[in-house]
């Protein structure tokens, strides 16, 4: 080809490139414009590039690295307590609301952009649809019931009494150890047993897995930067493995769940479900369970099923347990008291009693939600739809399936409801019986509604039971550990500290005899 001809090529490429470019922005701008002035939320305050674009949000999810949630309570205060936050959302600063939002009547469904990062769709988590998910998690309800967890208290009891012997075992080493990853390893192990029949090990292994903090985190990110790219869920699903592990080497941890609990979900569906096992666990429940279908019973979806209750019942409660932890050992009489009161029903903790009798005690209580109520560990945003009806906030008409969202942070950081919202104070749940109503009200770790947490019963049995084991058998001391590593700065999905690369780390200094 003569040069001439190639420069000709090269312009005329130029040019369509151009062309192509320009019928974007007009496209984009014309939806910009659309959402503005002739949207049905148009009327709603709030700044006008939030409600022209994603990229406002994106701009202090991703850029800014999980901050959007602060950013809203900025925009609240200027522009009152419900706003806009995104061409598609309204965002209500208004403890008295939750309810109405996050409630058990009527249909509810949810926004894809909340959770397709996540989940396509196979998850009750990821379920967009109010009967579909009703569906779904009726059949996992019954597995995670209270009376469920008491049954299977013995396998978090035993992992509990593993992870204390494992850490008495550097008393007086000298040696830090990441918490976050050391309750993971816990956490992860029980739900791993719980769910899926596997025993993971990770306690047994040498060390304490420090990777999953970054890797929860690392979800974080993904899930930011998707909301405002949607485009890139697809393309990361498609690209071969072993690019995804050299871009992100942390997210291995991930793929190797989904390889694993899709063999177990294939020997599953191989096996008679009456052949006897230890105990049962919830992909066999879903199998068994007469009201799904089996478009409901496939591997792909019992895999997702299961990738995300490991999840979910992972970073969570790792990260209220290593918050107890740190405000404990910062507050050496409350830790006293704590422990006197666990005496008073367990004299010696290598003999555990039940976590129905730990439970009774109002000092372990009152810190269990304080230090959920401050380490709460689910940080995101989760919008929610009425499909089917428009709801009224005021004198606001809310149109049907508008995507509502108000953020667990606001209502646990509410100084009108907690007086010095961020000191840490069991003393606030010991208050006379209506003073604990109102806290009670307003305290939503858990979230509310008909997608509230599946786990919570699970959640509470092993703050109780792994607390217990580690206040009443090892003396701590924080290591280079300081508030910047626990209080909530950013809003990665799960909470995130200022200083949340090295974790919050302790030493050992004696076993309590
Ligand atoms: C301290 C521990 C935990 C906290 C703070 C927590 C918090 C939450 C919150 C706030 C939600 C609502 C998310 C949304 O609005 O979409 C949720 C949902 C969920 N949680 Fe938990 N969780 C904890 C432990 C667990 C455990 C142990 C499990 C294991 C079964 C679990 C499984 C789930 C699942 C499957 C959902 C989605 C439910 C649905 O959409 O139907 N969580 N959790």
């Amino acid at each position: 080809m003569s040069s001439k001809l190639l420069s000709e090529a090269q312009n005329l490429t130029g040019r369509v490139l151009l062309l192509l470019v320009g019928i974007w922005a007009v496209f984009y701008v014309a939806k910009v414009i659309r959402r503005l002035y002739f949207h049905p939320l148009a009327k709603f305050p709030g700044p006008k590039l939030a409600a022209g674009t994603f990229l406002y949000e994106a701009y202090y999810d991703v850029i800014k690295r999980g901050k959007y949630v602060h950013r809203i309570e900025e925009m609240h205060k200027r522009y009152g307590p419900i706003i806009r936050i995104n061409p598609q959302e309204l965002h209500v600063y208004d403890p008295t609301f939750y309810d109405s939002v996050y409630s058990g009547n009527g249909k509810w469904s949810k926004p894809p952009y909340m959770v397709r990062s996540m989940d396509p769709g196979f998850s009750a988590f990821g379920t967009l649809d109010h009967d579909h998910h009703r569906l779904r998690r009726d059949a996992l309800n019954k597995f995670f019931s209270k009376q469920k967890v008491n049954s299977l208290q013995h396998v978090i009891q035993d992992l509990a009494n593993k992870l204390c012997d494992k850490l008495e075992k550097y008393s007086n080493t000298g040696i830090p150890i990441d918490f976050e990853g050391a309750f993971g390893d816990f956490t992860l192990d029980a739900i791993a047993e719980y769910t899926i029949d596997s025993k993971l090990g990770l306690i047994d292994r040498e060390g304490f897995t420090s990777d999953l903090r970054k890797t929860f985190r690392g979800l974080g990110e993904f899930g930011h930067l998707v909301k405002a790219l949607p485009i890139l869920t697809t393309v990361f699903n498609n690209l071969p493995r072993w690019f995804v592990l050299a871009a992100n080497p942390n997210i291995k941890v991930l793929l190797d769940w989904d390889d694993t609990c899709l063999s177990i979900a294939h020997n599953l569906l191989r096996t008679n479900p009456d052949e006897t096992k230890e105990h049962p666990t919830v992909l066999r429940e879903i199998i068994a369970d007469p009201d799904l279908g089996p478009s409901e019973k496939t591997p792909k979806r019992l895999m997702f099923e299961a990738k995300t209750i490991l999840n979910a019942g992972t970073g969570t409660i790792s990260w209220t347990l290593t918050t107890a932890i740190w405000y404990l050992t910062a507050n050496p009489d409350m830790l006293a008291r704590l422990r006197a009161e666990i005496r008073t029903v367990m004299p010696n903790a290598r003999n555990p009693v039940k976590y129905q009798e730990l439970e009774q005690l109002p000092y372990f209580t009152a810190v269990v939600k304080e230090s959920l109520r401050l380490g709460f560990g689910a940080t995101m945003r989760s919008a929610r739809a009425a499909p089917d009806r428009a709801l009224q906030y005021g004198n606001w008409t809310i149109p049907p399936n508008t995507p509502v969202s108000m953020s667990i942070s606001h209502m646990h950081h509410h100084p009108e409801i907690y007086p010095d919202p961020m000191r840490f104070d069991p003393e606030r749940w010991l208050g006379d019986t209506e003073e604990r109503h109102r806290l009670e009200r307003f305290f939503v770790p858990f979230s509310r509604g008909t997608r509230n947490c599946l786990g919570s019963n699970l959640a509470w049995a092993e703050l109780y039971i792994m607390l217990s084991q580690c206040v009443m058998r090892i003396d701590l001391e924080p290591f280079q550990t300081t508030l910047e590593h626990i209080e909530m700065y950013s809003d990665m999905i799960v909470s995130e500290p200022k200083r949340w690369k090295e974790g919050p780390r302790f030493l050992v200094k004696n076993v309590v005899t």
